[in-house]
């Protein structure tokens, strides 16, 4: 029994401390090998990691809210003021962006701080620390998007001390950590905590602290995308969707009101999409929608076209029958709305040369599986998360129901082969 106990310390993969339900399966000469084989994807329950991973993207996605509301304000009041606005005007926004950077007074998809803008490494600082606390283990792995950087540069202390305020800010506002507060240097490592190159061996954690930024500076759709490869697979997935109203965004939705918003979609391999609001109410499963019928179908793409090629969606759509107009929204806000049945199918055509990273994808992906539907790029294969941080992928991803897939593969390879032979 000791012996089996201290195998199962050292096996990095086992975060259940009840060890009890599986001591018989094991003789006392049981190779450490054989214990990990024991604990594959098919065995595990992941119920651990799922609380974890729920309870970081819940609370990254307060920390968001908290900026994107000031930076929202801040605009507002920009507009009313003709005299030049620094970033000392923006409140929690010095937590986010450099001091240097002067705003100019127009919609802050334009101002130049887009590319500076730091609301990601706070996100991914709050994910990684949680994550870390919750599950303590040797191996803790994390793919991520964010680096620590400039931040550890002397021009970045005075953002990193605000990013680290508000991190700690929002720990507090949890009330179940022990930790007091983490200091400049947890922050740093706790984002640096995100280099993981992934892979098709053992867990890894995968992150997109803040997808869709150019939906969160505009005041739109943003996610916080929360994955876990086993072997390669992806396991569990969660999406926090702050902006994204509690009911169908389809085009034919009766409600009349979206203004209760933010939308926590979970996902566990073999168990089902369920949803919840993000202020905590009870999960709801969900499912794709399951029409047959192209004509009913309606069909989300990115909001920026710099993402997606939307001629091409738009040649494919036409092809299929679809009749409503594409509904553009940013971020992985598309899968989580498609596996509750608002949309029908999702393109994204990337313009050539583009790599798709597993961050934007993996959580999103399970999310649509799980609630019966089916991811593959444009030749009709699965994506593989196994390859380290980015996707190999045979031009575009494609996301629909089983019944729509084989006629929706149909125009996507005739619409590219029309796309090729013209040019
Ligand atoms: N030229 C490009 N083509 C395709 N995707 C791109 C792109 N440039 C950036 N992206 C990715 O598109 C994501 C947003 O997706 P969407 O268009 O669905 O909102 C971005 O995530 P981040 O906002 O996390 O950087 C980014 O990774
Ligand atoms: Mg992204
Ligand atoms: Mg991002
Ligand atoms: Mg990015």
């Amino acid at each position: 029994m000791a012996t089996i106990i201290n195998c199962l310390r050292v096996v990095p993969k086992v975060t259940n401390t009840n060890t009890e339900p599986f001591v018989s399966l094991f003789s006392k000469r049981v190779s450490r090998l054989a214990i990990v084989a024991s604990f594959s994807s098919s065995t595990m329950s992941y119920e651990k990691e799922l609380a974890a991973a729920n309870k970081a993207a819940s609370l990254a996605a307060r920390l968001c809210q908290k900026v994107q509301k000031e930076l929202l304000q801040s605009d507002v009041q920009s507009k009313s003021d003709k005299s030049p606005v620094t970033v000392a005007d923006y409140g929690v926004l010095e937590s986010v962006i450099p001091t240097s950077v002067v705003m100019p007074k127009t919609n802050p998809s334009s101002i130049p701080y887009l590319k500076t803008i730091k609301s990601g490494k706070s996100s991914q600082a709050l994910v990684s620390f949680v994550l870390e606390n919750e599950l303590p283990s040797e191996s803790f792995s994390l793919v991520a998007e964010e680096d620590s950087g400039d931040l550890r540069k002397e021009s970045g202390q005075e953002t990193l001390q605000r990013i680290t305020k508000l991190v700690n800010d929002t720990l507090l506002s949890d009330g179940s950590f022990s930790v007091s507060s983490l200091t400049t240097e947890d922050v740093l490592r706790a984002i640096d905590r995100g280099k993981s190159e992934g892979g098709s061996h053992g867990w890894h954690w995968v992150l997109d602290p803040i997808d869709g930024t150019k939906g969160f500076l505009r005041g739109d759709q943003y996610a916080i995308a929360l994955a876990l490869l086993d072997e390669g697979k992806v396991v569990l997935g969660v999406l926090a969707c702050p902006n994204l109203p509690l009911v169908s965004i389809s085009g034919d939705s009766q409600h009349s009101s979206h203004d209760e918003v933010g939308c926590l979609f979970f996902a566990k391999v073999g168990a089902g999409t369920y949803m919840q609001s993000l202020d905590g109410s009870s999960p709801k499963k969900v499912h794709v929608s399951t029409t047959e019928n192209p004509e009913e179908a309606s069909l989300f793409e990115s909001f920026e076209a710099a993402h997606s090629l939307h001629d091409l969606s738009s040649s494919i759509a036409k092809k299929l029958g679809v009749k409503a107009p594409p509904v553009r929204i940013d971020s992985q806000a598309k899968y989580g709305a498609l596996s509750r049945g608002d949309g029908a199918i999702y393109l994204r055509f990337p313009h050539k040369g583009y790599r798709e990273k597993i961050w934007d994808h993996a959580a999103g992906c399970i999310v649509v599986t799980e609630a019966g539907g089916v991811v593959t790029d444009a030749a009709g294969n699965p994506l593989d998360f196994s390859q380290g941080r980015y996707l190999d992928l045979d031009t575009g991803i494609i996301v629909t129901n089983q019944k729509l897939m084989p006629s929706l593969l149909k125009a996507v390879r005739e619409s590219l082969d029309e796309k090729n032979s013209s040019l």
